[in-house]
């Protein structure tokens, strides 16, 4: 069974041969072409239907759902997909367990695996909105420094398996309860990062130009109410006043192709921090979010080890490679290298949706000396 029937419905942007952009839903291998239903579909980006709000938004589901019936189909072969909204702020949290557990061990093998707060608080970083870009967007290979007096392209390109929330309707200390009243949907995100310039840079105030070069999504935002609900991870000690009632956990299984290889299976489900609190913390202290808020899960890393949403983590920091489909071996990406991460997600009306899949190709770049790529 398809998993983009009519109770998925996810929202893009497409254009045809006319390059007018506009939006539609994505059903089986096909768009359908909103723009007669609702005139909020008639604009380049999601934002405008975004920031219309719940009410709003299941409208335009349940119209969709009858327009689908017999409207046009238009083969995804036939068109361009779009970055589906434009990108307010962005914000990337730290929220498995599992992930800041072995990250900690990997690049702090001195220290405590997790930082003190990590179970007080969702901890985060404000990244690079300019940077998102669409699945199918080539991803230069960064420039950096390595080490100290060590320019030169990254030699240990990373992906982030995570799953994105976007943010429709403005607010600032938004409680948990309130989550589906400001959330529109979830895409799939690569928040690529190179681990050298990353280490060297980090400490003490985090992720810099290690990861701001480039963050995929991809095109279809799938909307809350076609997801189910479950609930979520135990949390010990309970948390402060702000972060409770913890909101719902969701299903979502992610799977991530290296070259065409299946290399990790993340699943959401294990995720320590929910969504809900995330936003909660995010606009605790009175920032604001606006429509166009990418917030994303961070890393989804689940118990064992072949579900770990990192190569970092998989490869244990390029110590023990896997190995592809045809035989070659890979700690970290190599020019030419193709990373997609599929998602899948327990539906609200019990059948499997999909997420789609986001991708990315590394080209290597000589923007600074002779091409020195790993
Ligand atoms: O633990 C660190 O120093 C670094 C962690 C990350 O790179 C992860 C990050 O971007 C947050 C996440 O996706 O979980
Ligand atoms: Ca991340
Ligand atoms: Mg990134």
């Amino acid at each position: 069974m398809s998993r983009f029937g009519p109770r998925n419905l996810p929202y893009g942007v497409f254009s045809g041969d006319d390059g007018v952009r506009r939006v539609g839903v994505r059903l089986d291998d096909t768009v359908v072409d909103l723009s007669d239903v609702d005139e909020l579909c008639r604009r380049p980006t999601l934002n405008p239907l975004m920031a219309a709000g719940p009410a709003r938004w299941a409208r335009l589901r349940r119209a969709a759902r009858e327009h689908v019936v017999d409207a046009p189909r238009i083969p995804l072969r036939a068109v361009r997909l779009h970055l589906p909204f434009e990108v307010a702020d962005y914000t990337d949290f730290y929220s498995s367990e599992q992930h800041a557990r072995r990250v900690g061990q990997i690049l702090r093998p001195d220290r405590a695996a997790l930082p003190p707060s990590w179970r007080h608080l969702p901890i985060g970083y404000h990244g690079r909105s300019a940077t998102v870009v669409v699945s199918g967007t080539p991803i230069p290979r960064p420039y950096g420094q390595r080490g100290a007096g060590d320019f030169g392209p990254t030699r240990r390109l990373d992906i982030e398996a995570e799953v994105g929330f976007v943010v429709g309707v403005p607010g600032d200390r938004i409680p948990t309860a309130a989550f589906a009243d400001h959330v529109f949907g979830v895409v799939l995100v690569n928040d690529w990062s190179a681990r050298d310039i990353q280490a060297f840079e980090y400490q003490p105030l985090g992720p810099f130009l290690g990861k701001s070069f480039a963050t995929s999504v991809s095109p279809w935002v799938v909307p809350l109410a076609a997801l189910a609900t479950r609930p979520a991870a135990l949390q010990e000690p309970e948390p402060v006043d702000y972060l409770r009632p913890a909101g719902p956990g969701f299903d979502i299984r992610l799977a991530v192709e290296w070259n065409g290889t299946q290399v990790a299976s993340p699943p959401y489900a294990q995720m320590y921090w929910t969504a809900a609190q995330q936003l909660a913390h995010l606009t605790v202290n009175g920032a604001r979010v606006r429509t166009g808020d990418l917030y994303a899960s961070g890393t989804v890393s689940g118990s064992r080890r072949d579900q770990a949403g990192s190569f970092l983590e998989l490869t244990w920091n390029g110590t023990e490679p896997v190995t592809l489909a045809d035989g070659s071996r890979r700690g970290f990406l190599l020019d030419g290298d193709t990373v997609t991460i599929h998602g899948v997600a327990a539906g609200a009306d019990g059948a499997d949706i999909g997420l789609g899949s986001v991708s990315g190709t590394v080209v290597g770049q000589s923007l600074f000396e002779a091409a020195d790529t790993p």
